[in-house]
């Protein structure tokens, strides 16, 4: 599919679409032009190091490939480096020839065809923490045969201090999260025996000390030495501690040392994996989450059909980690009867065994199928060894196109220093890690840099905050250069967000970009600090752009002489989360807002949602004529990686439904990263005591708790995994936490837009992610707010009556001011859901249901005055304090 622009709306009144591009940008729209992007495209930039697409050049000689990812270059093929490995970690990645060149020409030498021989090792060990070191980011599309790969991009990787003699393309990652990945396949596939292909690889390094998530999703049409009875689908290991070794035998993807691993294993002609067949020791955890509760746990032994089951002893891998030191046999390898992979079309384990025990002729021609990720909509054309270049040409773009295709990037295929931006903050975005933009960023850069104003909408994690910082700097750099009229050095940019954590991390992001401009500063103004501190940083450090909460930025204009002042020189306002900013809560300080900044200026909005009302009302900030950059249309607003349930159940098990789910979560996913989202502050409060007092290793974070507190904990749950943050709303927007698995939302939220905000703190940068919606039978009027996202129900598990008790012991063990304080928070918001709060007889029942749930004896009382606000004054079961 062709590439389609974005939908871009000018005008404030109705959302006409472009002529040329009569449909809304979605993600498939761009999802195309993913797709070129790992096509031809090399940054071997050596500025910071960094790249993350390149070009593969066809060469001559083309010829099967090895490849080893090894810790040590010294390491050999299958062994384990035991060694430090603090310093001389490398990945290294031995092949004999790169095909990287516009055409393939023909191999000189043909090459050679074996018999059993395996398509690969590769061993990823504790020394390639070198690479969460020194590089982040290693991404693009990778030939690997063996051989050298071009000088400058061997500099590149040497630049970073990995000694490597493969093509690994890094760049500086941002913050604490180093991320390499790739997407590699041998394109070569005239040596049947070795043709394979790497579809999709991804290793996540998030701490040197800490994990490896290493997400394969992998094909071997040849393998030489698993049964081609079986495949392999959506591979994942999880390795929780570098420090291990971890030996990965490709030939039979088993670790030799780890700490858990999961994937399907499919047996492809006997229609169903079988475990009491005798294929040996061989562990399969289903990785299907949804059925979390029936997670199948498969052993299977030694293929007695494998005709090379004398060899397994020698060929096998041994297991280190597991008690039994169990060694794998190596399957049998038909040469004769491998081709090439075209049965590899069928996503479904019982589709794929169904067709392919129908299809006789391929049986044997074992593909690791890939899961959904296999789904094919066009056959593949076969592979073969190919005279014709043109042809190995084809084939090589039919299988790239077909990779392609599964790929859901949320990258596009142009790059940041393709715009009009100073090639300063293209240094420093290479160095943190951005050489790509999202396709948001593409969407909406140009508008942006033009100086029009703009109402932005694009989905949750897609990189809206650099597209508007990066407008920012521009425009910070075209003032600096033009004399101002103002006596006081003039503010230039000004950015508004809704919470003071969001504010720091944006500024914390404009710092990044800032790198390499000296003289451009940022400052944030936000409550919860002292005033006078803000004061003393405004005068001791210069300051251009400005990122603050509505609330303390009043305070500065009200009552810092000067300060307004320097206000009249803005250049630009931005709101992110506008539709947050723009409604209620925060409307009456914006229009004072608006009211002390100049009116020629750049506005822009940014949202993940954008409700119509905003639309109106965005008027308020933006000039009549604006750009409105639709990047979701009518797709899906939520992040279609992201799995969302639902799960009602009475409200008085909220609480050990949460409990159960966190457990299981943690036991399914190593690397676990949960936030819980609760309706109050209090709430929140009342979580955290409970799970806390339960041995869990939980966080919280809400309005109630110092700012310093909430800072820390913040930055802690940035950083690290194998942590529950229990929060309130204060995380539900823009907070960019990395790698969050999972996200609990218990209650109903205070609307639709919330739900999707909150949601988005998982499946972050195209990744995948779980939202499970806990609600009371009262509340599922809700389901029907977002009844056009995929919610599927999640039936209520059977509760352990043991952790009930565990529950009730640790309840009565906390403070009686935090759960009456907890009753008085559920009262409030419930109160003021107009569904719920409109029968207040029904709300004041429900109330002390609860009350009784969290052990107390009665219904705490409510001040006279609160309880007449709240119209509960004469409601019966409520208690007026004397
Ligand atoms: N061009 C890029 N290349 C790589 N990563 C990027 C790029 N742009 C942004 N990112 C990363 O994407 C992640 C999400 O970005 P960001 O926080 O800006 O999302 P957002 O769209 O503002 O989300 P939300 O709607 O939740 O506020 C961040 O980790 C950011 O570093």
């Amino acid at each position: 599919m062709a590439p389609k622009p974005p939908a871009i709306v000018t005008g404030s009144g109705k959302a006409k679409l472009n002529s040329e591009n009569p449909q809304p940008l979605t993600i498939n729209v761009t999802r195309s032009s993913t797709r070129s992007s790992s096509k031809a495209k090399t940054n071997t930039s050596d500025d910071g190091g960094a790249s993350s697409s390149m070009a593969f050049k066809k060469k001559s000689n083309v010829e099967p490939t090895t490849a080893i990812v090894t810790q040590s270059s010294t390491r050999q093929r299958g062994k384990t480096n035991t060694d430090g490995g603090d310093a001389s970690s490398s990945i290294a990645i031995r092949s004999k020839e790169i095909l990287n060149s516009p055409k393939f020409k023909k191999p000189k030498t043909p090459p050679k065809k074996k018999a059993n021989v395996g398509p690969t090792a590769a061993i990823v060990t504790r020394s390639s923490t070198i690479v969460t070191r020194s590089s982040a980011r290693i991404s693009g599309q990778l030939r690997i045969s063996e051989g050298k790969p071009p000088s400058k991009q061997t500099e590149n990787v040497q630049s970073s201090g990995v000694r490597t003699r493969g093509m690994i393309y890094h760049a500086k990652g941002k913050g604490g999260l180093n991320k390499w990945q790739w997407n590699f396949r041998d394109a070569r596939s005239s040596d049947m025996s070795r043709n394979y292909n790497f579809e999709k690889a991804r290793h996540f390094w998030t701490n040197f000390r800490n994990n490896i998530v290493e997400n394969l999703n992998f094909r071997d049409p040849r393998s030489s030495d698993v049964s081609r009875n079986y495949s392999f689908q959506r591979a994942r290991h999880y390795c929780s501690n570098v420090r291990n070794d971890i030996v990965e035998n490709w030939r039979t993807r088993m670790p030799t040392y780890f700490l858990m691993f999961e994937w399907k294993m499919v047996n492809t002609e006997n229609r169903t994996v079988n475990n009491s067949n005798s294929l040996s020791k061989y562990r399969c955890y289903s990785t299907d989450r949804r059925n979390r509760d029936r997670l199948r746990k498969l052993d299977f032994t030694k293929n007695e059909s494998s005709t090379s089951e004398g060899k397994s002893n020698s060929e096998g891998l041994v297991v280190k980690g597991d008690e039994r030191k169990s060694r794998w046999p190596r399957f049998r390898h038909n040469l004769e009867e491998s081709t090439d992979d075209e049965d590899d079309e069928d996503t479904e384990e019982d589709v794929v065994d169904e067709e392919r025990r129908s299809r006789g002729s391929v049986k044997m021609m074992s593909n690791a199928a890939l899961g959904k990720y296999d789904v094919k909509t066009e056959k593949r054309v076969p592979l073969k060894f190919v005279e014709d270049e043109d042809d190995l040409l084809l084939h090589v773009e039919a299988i790239r196109k077909e990779g392609e295709d599964e790929k859901e990037s949320i990258l596009s295929s142009k790059r940041f220093d393709e715009y009009d931006v100073s090639p300063l903050t293209v240094k420093a975005l290479t160095e943190a890690g951005y050489v790509q933009m999202t396709k948001v960023q593409e969407a909406t850069l140009s508008a942006c840099l033009e100086g029009k104003d703009a109402l932005v909408k694009a989905r949750t994690g897609t990189g809206k905050s650099a597209t508007f910082l990066l407008p920012a700097i521009e425009t910070v750099l075209k003032a600096s250069s033009k004399k101002s009229a103002l006596r006081v050095s003039p503010i230039d940019v000004l950015i508004l967000c809704p919470t003071r954590e969001l504010a720091s991390q944006i500024a914390a992001e404009a710092n990044v970009l800032l790198k390499y401009h000296e003289g451009i500063g940022v400052q944030t103004l936000v409550g919860g600090t002292r005033f006078k501190e803000d004061q003393r940083r405004l005068e001791s450090n210069p300051c251009q752009i400005i990122v603050a909460t509505p609330g303390r930025l009043l305070d500065h204009i009200e009552n810092k002489s000067g300060f307004s002042t320097r206000l009249m020189g803005l250049k630009m306002l931005i709101l992110d989360e506008a539709d947050h900013l723009l409604d209620l809560g925060f409307r009456k300080d914006i229009e004072k807002l608006v009211d002390c900044l100049p009116r020629r200026r750049q506005s822009l909005l940014f949202s993940a949602t954008v409700p119509k009302e905003v639309r109106r009302i965005s008027q308020l900030v933006l000039r009549k004529e604006y750009d409105y950059v639709d990047t979701v249309g009518l797709a899906l607003e939520t992040n279609p990686k992201v799995k969302q349930f639902y799960l009602v159940a009475p409200h008085e098990q909220h609480f050990q439904l949460v409990h159960h789910l966190l457990s299981s979560h943690i036991s399914e996913v190593p690397d676990y990263k949960v936030i819980v989202f609760c309706t109050t502050a209090m709430m929140t409060s009342l979580m955290f005591s409970l799970f806390r007092e339960m041995k869990m290793n939980v966080r919280e974070i809400h309005s109630r708790k110092p700012q310093l507190y909430r800072t820390r904990i913040s930055d802690e749950f940035k950083e690290t995994k194998r942590v529950i943050l229990i929060t309130s709303d204060v995380s539900a927007r823009g907070m960019n936490y990395p790698d969050v698995t999972l996200v609990i939302q218990v209650g109903i939220p205070v609307d639709r837009e919330q739900y999707i905000h909150r949601l988005g703190r998982t499946g972050r940068e195209g990744k995948e992610g779980e939202g499970i919606l806990v609600l009371a039978p009262w509340e599922q009027y809700f389901l029907d707010d977002i009844k056009d996202l995929p919610m599927e129900n999640w039936p209520v598990p059977h509760l352990d009556p043991r952790s009930k008790v565990k529950m009730e012991d640790a309840l009565e063990k906390m403070d009686t001011s935090v759960k009456e304080a907890a009753y008085h928070a559920w009262l409030g918001y419930y109160n003021s859901v107009r569904e719920i709060g409109r029968d207040k007889t029904t709300l004041v029942e429900l109330a002390n249901q609860f009350s009784e749930s969290i052990g107390l004896q009665k219904p705490p009382s409510l001040f006279r005055r609160t309880a007449l606000k709240m119209g509960l004054k004469d409601i019966p079961g409520i208690r007026i304090r004397k």
